[in-house]
């Protein structure tokens, strides 16, 4: 069973002269977890566009998109708020932490939300975390005191403490040097194949897509499979 499959998935807007601009078209996908991919596109092919509809945070306009078989016209308010929150962690660029809160405070906020046992044993939970990502030792330090490396870790961290089955990945690099971005990268394939979730990296950095087993382009909406030397046919 796919984890999350888009059949015909097509996002377009209609712009002020009422003509209609179509961003994503006629996607089809299919993720299973533990799987890993990456997704290349320029500026303006629809990235953003698409991991919010990957990220159960925007709907098509026309096509269906399932997460764990339940389509998503299923999943409404607050229904889909639980579900991204207990199984989708997003890692960003800018690492969006928050400023007045240590490492540790940081990354046990998701835990907040939690509706089971994860609440209360959210400051263990967030320790272990730091722990896996090598910042055991600077539980109590606060983002202005880490480097971009370290606050991508804390980040990390905080995108993964819930236990999510899907890692949702937006140019997690972009913000650091080329070596930290490459250290960063591989730790999060790791923790990412350790914990059984799957990873879909939107990136326009090739050294950055080439670390996921299946790899795709998006160009002016349309998702297509690359095959590359390593893996051949992709698809
Ligand atoms: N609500 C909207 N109204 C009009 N145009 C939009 C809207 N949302 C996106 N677009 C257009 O759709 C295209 C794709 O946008 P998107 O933000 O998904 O691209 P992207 O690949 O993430 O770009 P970047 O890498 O620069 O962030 C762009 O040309 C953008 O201007």
């Amino acid at each position: 069973m796919a984890l999350l499959r888009l059949d015909g998935v097509a996002r377009s807007v209609q712009l002020p002269d009422l003509t209609t601009l179509e961003i994503l078209r006629s996607i089809d996908l299919e993720v299973e977890v533990g799987d890993h991919l990456s997704i290349v596109g320029r500026s303006g092919s629809g990235k953003s566009t698409l991991l919010n509809l990957l990220g159960l945070l925007d709907a098509p306009t026309a096509g269906r998109l399932f997460f764990d078989d339940v389509p998503l016209e299923r999943l409404r308010g607050a229904a889909r708020d639980r579900r991204r929150g207990r199984d989708i962690g997003f890692i960003f660029q800018q690492f969006n932490l928050l400023p007045g809160r240590t490492a540790l405070e940081n990354v046990a906020t998701p835990l907040l939300y939690a509706h089971d046992r994860g609440f209360w044993r959210r400051e263990r939970l967030a320790a272990e975390m730091l722990e896996r990502v090598g910042l055991g030792d600077r539980l109590h330090s606060f983002p202005t005191q880490l480097s971009g490396g370290e606050q991508q870790r804390v980040a990390i961290a905080r995108a993964l403490v819930r236990g999510p089955r899907l890692i949702l990945a937006d140019e997690p690099t972009g913000a650091l040097d080329v070596e930290t971005g490459a250290r960063v990268m591989a730790l999060l394939d790791d923790i990412a194949e350790q914990s059984g979730a799957a990873l879909i990296t939107i990136t326009h950095d090739p050294n950055v897509a080439s670390l996921a087993r299946r790899h795709y382009r998006l160009d002016q909406g349309v998702l297509t499979a690359v095959a590359t030397a390593s893996t051949g046919v992709t698809a």
